[in-house]
């Protein structure tokens, strides 16, 4: 399903290379991103508008900067019920919209036919073990929802971030994508599309988006974390339960860790055992520990093959004859970092398929 969604957008693209169109590309990955979690998740593709009118997109990005903005009631508990930057109320709005889609879905899967044929989806998974007396796992409805929510939130605008970063810096250092296409034409070829089980063999794309993910962490904070007994850290001492902030984007330009740590230059990762998956502390894209990302291995699948594909499938330059060095690469704040302004960019095709998709 997540191949059959991106087919679709490069479809569309397609379309936009003949007209020689400028693409918003920031709106259409996360489109693709939103579809192909709601296909793995939900069962289904949902329209912006069955969530609410505002759409999918805003209104996730209205919750992830609310839990990102720091609230003045969490340090002084006493002011909290004044709510003076209206955090909580923003925050119920918000988590009445998601609550009525969630008891929406939930009673479209109960009320669907359950043949045994039927290929199951995250949420009928989750109903097997629903109200049950006799399974250890009982969840009830309210449990099933906040799964939910954590899924979805994990797995929308963490992806469609990490995919616009890494193609702003493709298109900003044109040596870098002229050389990610060369190990494309080699390993895939200009005959045929990327498919997943290219990936593993396309180690250039693998150094470019470990370099995209340090420069361009999706989650700068990480998740705020809270120590469960004191303990020493370094010279500090940090108390049992003390709120810890792990500043991710500081530790991953810090430069006593990385040579010209500014600078997006992919083959640092040359030869390098240097991985994501935070058993080295100076790269923790997806945190590390108990608590660090669940969702790694699927994030990392999206963004590798949504990357590949683009930039296999077409030559990409930038609108108004701007020159590379000019694309703007402000950050927006938010518990998840996206760009601050969409990237927007004109496709040419360049492949030569065998058969047509
Ligand atoms: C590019 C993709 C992704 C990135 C960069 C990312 C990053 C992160 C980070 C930094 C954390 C906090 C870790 C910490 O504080 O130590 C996290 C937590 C989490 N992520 Fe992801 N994530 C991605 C994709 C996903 C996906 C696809 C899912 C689910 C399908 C997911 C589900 C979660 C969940 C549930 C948590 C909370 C874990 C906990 O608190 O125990 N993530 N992610």
């Amino acid at each position: 399903m997540r191949e059959e969604e991106l087919d679709l957008l490069i479809k569309l693209l397609r379309e936009a290379a003949k007209d020689g169109a400028t693409v918003d590309l920031s709106a259409k990955v996360s489109t693709l991103s939103a579809d192909m979690a709601c296909r793995m998740i939900l069962g289904k593709k949902y329209m912006d508008q069955d969530l609410d009118e505002k759409g999918f997109k805003a209104v996730m990005q209205e919750a992830m900067h609310l839990v990102a903005t720091p609230n003045m009631g969490d340090y002084i508990p006493y002011i909290a019920a004044l709510d003076l930057q209206g955090i909580t109320k923003r925050l119920k709005v918000n988590h009445k919209i998601f609550d009525h889609f969630f008891d929406k879905i939930i009673d479209e899967h109960m009320d669907s036919d359950k043949g045994e044929d039927k290929t199951k989806d995250f949420v009928d998974v989750m109903l097997g073990f629903y109200g049950t007396e006799e399974s250890e796992y009982r969840i009830e409805r309210p449990n099933i929802k906040a799964i939910l929510m954590d899924m979805l939130a994990g797995s929308t605008d963490t992806s469609a971030t990490a995919i616009e970063w890494t193609l702003s810096e493709l298109l900003k250092n044109p040596r870098v994508m002229k050389k990610l296409q060369m190990e494309l034409e080699s390993v895939v070829g200009m005959k045929r599309k990327v498919e997943e089980s290219d990936l593993e063999k396309l180690e250039y794309l693998d150094m470019v988006i470990k370099e995209s993910l340090r420069l361009h962490p999706v989650a700068p904070l990480l998740v705020p974390h809270q120590s469960t007994e004191d303990c020493m850290v370094g010279d500090f001492f940090i108390p049992k339960k003390s709120r810890l902030i792990v500043n991710a984007w500081a530790i991953m330009r810090e430069p006593g860790a990385w040579i010209e740590a500014e600078k997006f230059w992919p083959e640092r990762f040359e030869g390098s055992n240097i991985d994501v998956r935070g058993r080295e502390f100076q790269l923790i894209p997806f945190g590390s520990g108990r608590r660090g990302c669940p969702g790694i291995q699927l994030g990392l699948t999206v963004i590798r093959q949504t990357v590949a594909q683009l930039v296999h499938c077409f030559e990409w330059k930038l609108p108004n004859d701007m020159m590379p060095a000019d694309l703007d690469m402000a950050e927006e704040f938010g518990l998840a970092m996206p760009r601050a302004n969409p990237l927007l960019a004109i496709p040419n095709y360049r492949l030569s398929l065998e058969r047509d998709y």
